[in-house]
């Protein structure tokens, strides 16, 4: 099977496993994941941090969002750009911020008619993104979703320059033995899954 269709297929299998997680499994999992995350150092110093409405069985991380605010830490959620249908803004998410579906029917701040300007940051203003994996390997290798949205907005941390830091989490069914690389992978400062944390 050719490299990209031997991808698809693993993408499929994997999405597949997430979504197949009873309601029960979903939530301990999504606790100790939380519990991790919330003793690592750089959840706990952050104070801009982006992370995800779960879709498709991904991980739970909202849990966090009560978590930060009581912290003043400021969470921002992806927002796809409605021009340039490639990239990830990241706008400012608070109990009353607007919401508007994206054609993936996952829930984002509502960027119509520019009231999100203020709330905006640029990523490399962010100090901590979470980032949802399709698949992971233990040397830290990582699959998303297959836009390449992550991989694109995050290329500039390949520079010097302010950067976030970057930790994937997944369901711990979400490992695989090894993922094959590709050169526009972008480096995570870790990997963390419900079962396990990886420091690649
Ligand atoms: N919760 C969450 N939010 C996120 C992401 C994510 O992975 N998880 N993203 C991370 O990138 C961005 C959205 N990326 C996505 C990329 C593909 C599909 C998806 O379901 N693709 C379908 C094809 C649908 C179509 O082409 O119309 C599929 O593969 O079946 C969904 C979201 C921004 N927000
Ligand atoms: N920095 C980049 N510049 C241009 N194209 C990119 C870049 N990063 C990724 N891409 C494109 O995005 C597509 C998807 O990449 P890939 O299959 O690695 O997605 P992924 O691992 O699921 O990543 P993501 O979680 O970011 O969606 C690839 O076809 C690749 O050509």
């Amino acid at each position: 099977m050719p490299e990209a269709a031997r991808r698809q297929a693993l993408r499929r299998t994997l999405r597949r496993r997430r979504r197949r997680l009873s309601a029960s499994e979903q939530r301990q999992a999504s606790q100790a994941l939380c519990r991790r995350l919330r003793l690592m150092p750089e959840v706990r110093h952050a104070h801009r941090v982006a992370l995800y409405l779960p879709n498709d069985g991904e991980i739970d991380v909202t849990p966090l969002i009560a978590w930060f605010r009581r912290r003043n830490v400021r969470v921002y959620l992806p927002v796809l750009q409605p021009l340039t249908h490639n990239r990830l803004w990241f706008v400012r998410y608070q109990p009353a911020t607007p919401m508007k579906r994206n054609r993936f029917g996952i829930a984002e701040p509502d960027t119509r008619h520019g009231a999100h300007r203020a709330r905006r940051l640029p990523a490399w203003a962010l100090d901590l993104v979470l980032l949802p994996l399709v698949g992971f390997d233990a040397r830290g290798q990582r699959m998303g979703m297959g836009g390449g949205f992550y991989d694109r907005t995050f290329a500039f941390t390949q520079r010097l320059g302010p950067r976030p830091r970057l930790i994937g989490v997944a369901h711990e069914i979400q490992h695989v033995r090894e993922l094959p690389t590709a050169s526009w992978d972008v480096p995570l400062n870790a990997i963390v899954s419900d079962a396990r944390l990886i420091r690649p």
